[in-house]
């Protein structure tokens, strides 16, 4: 699992470092970090052109002590500081100490520029809002410059706690960060600001007691959840998922679905709606009921909505029943908050799967604000409705119901998955897990993850088609066991 910590508890673990570690350890540690990667990204130290944009906090301390031992080792060091009084004093001294020079006024926009490597050391942890308005055309001196450029802890103009990039911010090829991963170097947009990042253990202790705000479930955490048949196992004790989508207008999500929930573990699929003809056809193995869901059968989960139009009677069916339910697309609009809210205090769950425009309805918020917050809508959303959500997009989150505690963040995934049907695909799939036995978190999380994985597997670097995707899910699944 990658965990990402808030700012106040990282700096609550380096208070406890601090007391400990000798005066000055954790930044020494931190600059030998930055410039081992600096040095990496330069391939040839000697005779290399650095420039550190050095802001009036420890991030810029970190800059500068990485920046003199860039000098001691050939490299021709220059700092910009954006706030001269405020430079961190030991790490100016060090630098100049090591034959680094500082850039005059009015000069820095060129020497950015013509740089080899830009050291971004604005502002890390202790940063409050987009960039100030001197240090801009810095970060737009380096995005047009051909160097590399390199950030201290995070982005500068970021915010390291939620991910919002609200006003300018430096783009970097490569993030360095210490001690902790922060949410904002996972969640977009902030984390396409990040570049590739790089971790430096400075010793901080951030497990134990301590929450961390996001994770991310890696290839072993999922293997652990994924559903295997036991020697005893049939199709009923594998669970069995039943899947209320389409509309005679959009009988293409129930096939879509269908076709997800077939690949998520359940040993058998229960359809219910009016494109059973066309689910038949593509997937001879489901089981099409003709009657409602009430009367269609035993499931162990549902999934309502896909494709489902105004059938506003067939979700209330739904969620009626007391198995765990995934809700997606048209339900989401016609599941009323008190129905959802009524399921979790009957201790039955329910995962919510919108993307960012149905999670903007659902708030009644623009789609942009959603898109620019993702954490906060996610969690808001979870909130209001008790039940656990998953918010897709380009980083897709899992909140748990009541929307507290360790966000999910899905590491997988590809923009190419962003082509219709392939959410319907998705929900298929989480509502298979869910009438596997996964709880709610744990089936959107690893749905997700499967998914990303299947997607990236069918794209490689081409457009595909959401069955393209569904067919690659065995795929992604073998990977995800085999490690
Ligand atoms: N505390 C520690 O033990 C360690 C801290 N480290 C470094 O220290 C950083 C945090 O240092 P600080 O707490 O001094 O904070 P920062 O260096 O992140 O920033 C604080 C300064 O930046 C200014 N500032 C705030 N928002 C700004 C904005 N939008 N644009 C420009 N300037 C802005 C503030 O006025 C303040 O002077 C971490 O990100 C990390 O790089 C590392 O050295 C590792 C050890
Ligand atoms: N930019 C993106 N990067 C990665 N994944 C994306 C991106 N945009 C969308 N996706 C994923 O593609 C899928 C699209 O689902 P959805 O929006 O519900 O489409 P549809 O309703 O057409 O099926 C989701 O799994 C979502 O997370
Ligand atoms: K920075």
């Amino acid at each position: 699992m990658r965990t990402a910590y808030s700012v106040e508890t990282v700096r609550a673990a380096e208070r406890e470092l601090m007391a400990r570690a000798p005066e000055g350890a954790l930044m020494q540690r931190a600059a030998a970090g930055l410039a081992a990667a600096c040095a990496d990204v330069l391939g040839r130290v000697y005779g290399s052109r650095v420039v550190l944009l050095v802001g009036s906090g420890d991030n810029g301390g970190d800059a500068l002590y990485a920046g003199a031992r860039l000098a001691r080792r050939g490299a021709g060091v220059r700092a910009v500081l954006l706030a001269p009084g405020r430079a961190h004093a030991g790490g100016l001294a060090a630098l100049r100490r090591a034959g680094g020079s500082v850039v005059a006024a009015g000069g820095a926009e060129a020497c950015v520029e013509q740089a080899d490597l830009v050291v971004d050391g604005i502002v890390g942890i202790g940063g409050k809002g987009g960039l100030r308005e001197e240090a801009v055309p810095l970060a737009e001196a380096a995005r047009r410059g051909r160097g590399v450029v390199v950030a201290v802890d995070l982005p500068s103009g970021v915010d390291a706690d939620t991910g919002e990039a609200r006003g300018a911010a430096v783009r970097a090829d490569v993030t360095v960060t210490f001690g902790a991963y922060k949410p904002g170097l996972l969640i977009d947009p902030a984390r396409e600001y990040a570049g590739v990042v790089r971790f430096v253990d400075i010793g901080l202790e951030t497990g134990g007691a301590r929450t961390p705000e996001v994770e991310a479930l890696q290839h072993a955490d999922v293997a652990r959840l994924l559903p295997v048949p036991a020697a005893e196992s049939d199709k009923y004790r594998r669970g069995v998922v039943g899947v209320a989508a389409g509309s005679a207008r959009y009988p293409g999500a129930a096939v879509l679905a269908v076709g997800g929930a077939l690949r998520g573990g359940a040993g058998a699929v229960r359809y219910v709606g009016p494109a059973g003809g066309a689910v038949l056809a593509r997937h001879p193995e489901t089981l099409v009921s003709e009657r409602g869901p009430a009367r269609a059968g035993r499931v162990q989960a549902w999934v309502v909505g896909p494709g489902a139009g105004d059938d506003a009677a067939t979700v209330g069916e739904v969620l009626a029943a007391d198995v765990p339910v995934l809700i997606d697309a048209d339900g989401l609009r016609l599941a009323g908050v008190e129905a959802v809210r009524a399921r979790g205090a009957r201790g039955v769950p329910t995962l919510m799967t919108p993307h960012a425009g149905e999670a903007a309805a659902l708030l009644g918020v623009e789609r942009e604000e959603v898109e620019s917050g993702r954490l906060a809508a996610v969690r808001e959303l979870a909130g209001r409705y008790g039940a656990a959500v998953l918010l897709k997009g380009s980083t897709t989150l899992v909140a748990q119901a009541g929307g507290g505690g360790a966000v999910r963040v899905n590491p997988t995934g590809t923009p190419w998955l962003a082509t219709a049907g392939s959410g319907d695909v998705l929900s298929g799939l989480g509502g298979s897990l869910l009438a596997a036995g996964l709880s709610a978190v744990d089936a959107g999380s690893a749905a997700a993850y499967l998914h990303g994985l299947a997607g990236r597997f069918a794209a490689e670097g081409a457009p595909v088609s959401a069955e393209d995707v569904a067919a690659r899910i065995p795929e992604a699944w073998r990977s995800v066991v085999r490690g």
